[in-house]
């Protein structure tokens, strides 16, 4: 059976090569495991911070090893990052230990040759009070940052230049670290503080938000969909951007909403919450599987009122009467919700430059669905200005009959003198939610 290290390491190995989603790779591996809670918990500590500080772990390798890190087998290199990770990031793991289980791995993983060099590379770096290379900030300041913050040069380069260097530095600070876990009562069934009563006497930390109704932030939770009220359909797990995204579509009972780009179904389900369960509440995605997944938190949760479908959102289905309310929640680079999914700052910048387009015909072709006096609202979960106020700039210039809507009063409240507007750039530092962004657009005639 692989140790928790063990499966780490091959962990990190099989992102590296299928460039797969961090969450998948790791729980088919744990699943297949066998390993102890504990062990479990270990591993995913140590996959997801080894992800997430990997620049800066290079850095030091590359600043200690001759051979260059590409050249490198992936499981020295996978070891090394581990070992270093706990030495750097691991208060619970003695360093002796951290040292002689990454030589003890080498060896495992028939890597035998390289275990001194493991053993020699990790002991200089404790002997030398574990230094970061860090460049000097004066002469090299995105260098600085790269290593500080284990993010690339690109991210730095654009978020410099779009939020202003304070923000950026902001913005680095907050993609580390783990992030707060919240969740959306199930209004149609019970009040969030009711919830909160609930989940404590399942000894779950749990703490209504009244500044956004019907939001709770939950602690210690461990697997939830084990508890009870999970699966009594009391609540979804939804971070407080897309919540607010749900209330800043404002829907009302009765009315026709179209959700475009649905999939899991998290706004939808919150959007039917706010619609009192009536009314009619489609919600669309391009894959099929996705559209079971949205079918079956519909029934979890009890919410009559919505319909799942297939449908592609960048082209015309005539045969859909027009809505009251449209959302346009397009696939995104994800560049705000970097601290629940590292590997996005692993993408090269080519690899996301097709996006605008893309979301910007989704855009185009929702438009085409809202009623006269009818409002749409995009969104997105990326911090780029390319996929958010230039999309939506673009759509008002190129559609006169689609004029800003102001966003309802929470987000006055929420973000005092950012927000009256009809458009919003959600940091994590504001309230401690995902990196969003969203636009609220009234169809005039
Ligand atoms: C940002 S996610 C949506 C998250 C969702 N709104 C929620 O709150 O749970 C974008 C979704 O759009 C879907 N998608 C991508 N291209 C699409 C298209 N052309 N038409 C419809 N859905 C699409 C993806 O499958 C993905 O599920």
């Amino acid at each position: 059976m692989d140790t928790a290290r063990m499966l780490t390491a091959k962990a990190l190995i099989k992102m590296e090569r299928a460039k797969s989603y961090s969450n998948l790779t790791l729980d088919r591996l744990l699943s297949q495991s066998g390993l102890s809670s504990q062990d479990r918990a270990f591993a995913a500590a140590l996959f997801y911070g080894v992800l997430e500080r990997m620049l800066t772990l290079d850095a030091v390798i590359a600043s200690r090893a001759k051979t260059p890190l590409p050249q490198m087998r992936p499981e020295v290199r996978a070891i090394l990052r581990c070992g270093l990770y706990q030495l750097l990031y691991m208060d619970t793991v003695p360093e002796s230990a951290a040292v002689n289980e990454s030589v003890a791995l080498a060896k495992a993983m028939g890597q035998g040759r390289a275990a001194g060099f493991v053993n020699a590379l990790l002991r200089g770096f404790i002997r030398e009070g574990k230094p970061l290379p860090l460049p000097d900030r004066g002469k090299d300041p995105v260098g600085y940052l790269s290593v500080a913050y284990a993010s690339p040069r690109w991210l730095i380069k654009l978020w410099n230049k779009s939020y202003g260097e304070d923000k950026c530095e902001g913005l680095l600070r907050s993609s580390l670290g783990r992030p707060p876990l919240y969740a959306r009562a199930n209004t149609q069934k019970l009040t969030a503080e009711a919830l909160a009563a609930r989940l404590h006497e399942a000894g779950v930390g749990a703490r209504a938000l009244p500044h956004v109704p019907g939001a709770l932030q939950l602690e210690g939770v461990g697997e939830v969909r084990e508890l009870d009220a999970f699966k009594e359909g009391l609540f979804h797990i939804q971070d407080l951007s897309s919540q607010l995204c749900a209330m800043a579509l404002a829907p009302k009972p009765g009315e026709r909403v179209y959700d475009l780009c649905a999939a899991p179904g998290g706004k939808t389900f919150t959007l039917a919450q706010l619609m009192e369960d009536a009314g009619n509440l489609t919600a669309f995605d391009i894959h099929p599987h996705k559209v079971a997944l949205i079918e079956d938190g519909a029934k979890r949760l009890g919410l009559r009122s919505v319909r799942a479908a297939l449908g592609d959102a960048s082209v015309y289905d005539e045969a859909l009467p027009q809505a009251d309310r449209v959302l346009c929640d397009v696939p995104c680079s994800g560049l705000g919700i970097i601290r629940r999914k590292p590997e996005i700052k692993y993408k090269r910048p080519e690899e996301l430059s097709a996006l605008p387009d893309i979301q910007y015909k989704i855009l185009q072709n929702a438009a085409n669905y809202v009623k006269a006096g009818g409002i749409l609202l995009y969104s997105t979960c990326a911090l780029s200005p390319a996929e958010n106020e230039e999309n939506v700039r673009r759509f008002l210039s190129e559609h006169p009959d689609f004029s800003p809507q102001a966003l309802p009063e929470v987000f006055d409240r929420l973000f005092p003198g950012r927000a009256q507007a009809h458009q919003l750039t959600i940091f994590p530092e504001d309230i401690g939610s995902d990196g969003f962004f969203l636009a609220t657009l009234r169809k005039e005639r």
